[in-house]
């Protein structure tokens, strides 16, 4: 099958090569010239452990290449793909620009039959206004199109193995014809395929991610109990996941979700439903929750060092997971600022992500570092935001001797209590008693 992708964002470069890895042409588009540049010279615009190999593999074989030429893209392909950003707008909703203006793009180019595949998570009822636009555009003449919603569920940091192993296809479609072409293009992925209307497909994304969500927050909740009664919730966690109705998975207590996805698409979500007058008030608690809880790592710091004004802080870790240069609503970007609005120093450490860092947070009270052991030199205390390897395999008796004050507060749990304990820290972790 011919493919044309319009975005080169995580979704559009991912999915764009998986798929020309199994044979199918793939020419993946963006208005951004700079990123097609960087591109056609295997430099890859994001840190995604894997892609650079498989993109050289699929570009060398002929079957991938990138272009900013979208009418050529709409031209040459069966299948186009949207997978442009849908980020939030200021009053929560998704903005829908970019699916606008890609649609308007691929209706001026349409001449022949094409399968139009909407990517990008969007509100349910964008496929049919995606649908009505194009029908529009292309007035009188006759040609027919479909449109499909077939959202992605692939993480930031996994994303070519969640590609390629995807656990399953969502095909929303309108007609019968469209749905067999994305199910038989799905076929070498060996995944489950759900085949439903446009809508639910929609609403599967939606509700997909914010149950992930509500999983967090309901688990950051019990920490936070737990820590009032002396229990500890990374035991909990493990007994409620010995249930396979529950699972073990997201139930990882911490300093709350964040990144591109879970903190846009509660807020999505939640404008959907107040669109329709519906009060999803347990979908208020799951994006509250997760606010409160960025800032327990500020009132940890407090608590053990009282006045913040005049101390050092290394805070360790900076994108809102590890292995992803990401910074979109990050944890750290709300942490820090709070830290030095109360007079603290902050040193920064981030394996990957300090130029975007520094443009974002400044530099005012903030220092920048690559490595750790520098950031953590003469420090009065360690604050851990992400748990990226280099600080999971820190040597912490180096550490304990490097720092002004042994304190570390870890907003990921990232080291067992006994283990801190036989080092000498001073250690306040989430949802689990003090050392
Ligand atoms: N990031 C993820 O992990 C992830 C996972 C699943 C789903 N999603 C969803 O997929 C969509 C894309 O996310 P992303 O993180 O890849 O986005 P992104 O913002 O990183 O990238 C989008 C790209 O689209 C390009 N673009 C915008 N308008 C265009 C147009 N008219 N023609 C050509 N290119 C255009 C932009 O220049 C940009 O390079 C969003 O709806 C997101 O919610 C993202
Ligand atoms: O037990 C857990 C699991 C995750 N997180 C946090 O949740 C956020 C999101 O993590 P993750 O889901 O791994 O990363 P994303 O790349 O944002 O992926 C999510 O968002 C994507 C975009 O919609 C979806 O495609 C994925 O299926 C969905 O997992 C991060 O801040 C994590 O630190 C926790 O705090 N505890």
């Amino acid at each position: 099958m011919k493919i044309g992708v319009i975005g080169t964002g995580y979704v559009g470069l991912v999915s764009g090569t998986c798929f020309s890895d199994f044979g199918n042409r793939v020419i993946c588009c963006d208005i951004d010239e700079g990123k097609i540049e960087r591109l056609k010279q295997y430099d890859i615009p994001i840190y995604e452990p894997g892609l650079e190999p498989l993109v050289r593999k699929n570009v060398e074989r002929g079957n991938l290449s990138f272009t900013t030429d979208i009418p050529q893209v709409v031209r040459e392909s069966d299948i186009i793909f949207i997978a442009v950003g849908t980020p939030m707008s200021p009053t929560g909703e998704a903005d829908l620009s970019y699916v606008k203006s890609a649609a308007a793009m691929i209706a001026d180019h349409l001449e022949s039959y094409k399968v139009i595949v909407v990517k990008s998570t969007v509100p349910v009822g964008t496929g049919r206004m995606v649908q009505r636009m194009i029908q529009e555009r292309i007035g009188n003449k006759e040609i027919s199109f479909d449109v499909v919603s077939n959202p992605e569920f692939l993480r930031e940091g996994s994303a070519v193995y969640d590609c390629m192993n995807m656990e399953r296809a969502i095909i929303g479609s309108t007609g019968d014809q469209a749905a067999s072409i994305i199910k038989e293009l799905h076929a070498p992925f060996e995944t489950r395929v759900l085949v439903t209307d446009l809508e639910s497909a929609e609403m599967i994304k939606y509700a997909a991610n914010a149950f992930l969500a509500a999983k967090i927050s309901f688990i950051n909740s019990i920490a936070n109990l737990c820590e009032r009664f002396g229990a500890d919730v990374t035991d909990v966690s493990e007994g409620m996941g010995l249930d396979s109705r529950i699972s073990g998975k997201f139930l990882q207590a911490g300093i709350g979700y964040g990144g591109s996805c879970f903190p846009k698409d509660t807020e999505a979500l939640r404008h959907m439903s107040r669109s329709v007058d519906y009060d999803f008030s347990m979908l208020d608690a799951v994006i509250d929750t997760n606010a409160a809880q960025r800032m327990t790592v500020v009132r940890k710091a407090q608590d053990v060092l009282g006045n913040l004004s005049g101390k050092t802080i290394a805070v360790l870790g900076l994108t809102f997971k590890p292995n992803t240069d990401d910074l979109r609503y990050a944890p750290s970007l709300d942490v820090i600022p709070v830290l030095v609005s109360q007079g603290a120093a902050v040193r920064a450490f981030d394996p990957v992500a300090l130029a975007e860092a520094r443009k974002i947070l400044g530099q005012e009270s903030i220092s920048y570092y690559d490595d750790l052991y520098l950031a953590l030199d003469g420090a009065d205390a360690c604050m851990i935001l992400t748990e990226w390897d280099e600080v999971l395999h820190m040597d912490l008796t180096r550490v304990q001797k490097l720092m002004s004050e042994p304190v570390v507060i870890d907003g990921r749990n990232c080291f067992p209590l006994d283990l801190m304990r036989a080092k000498g820290f001073r250690y306040a972790s989430v949802g689990r008693p003090e050392v």
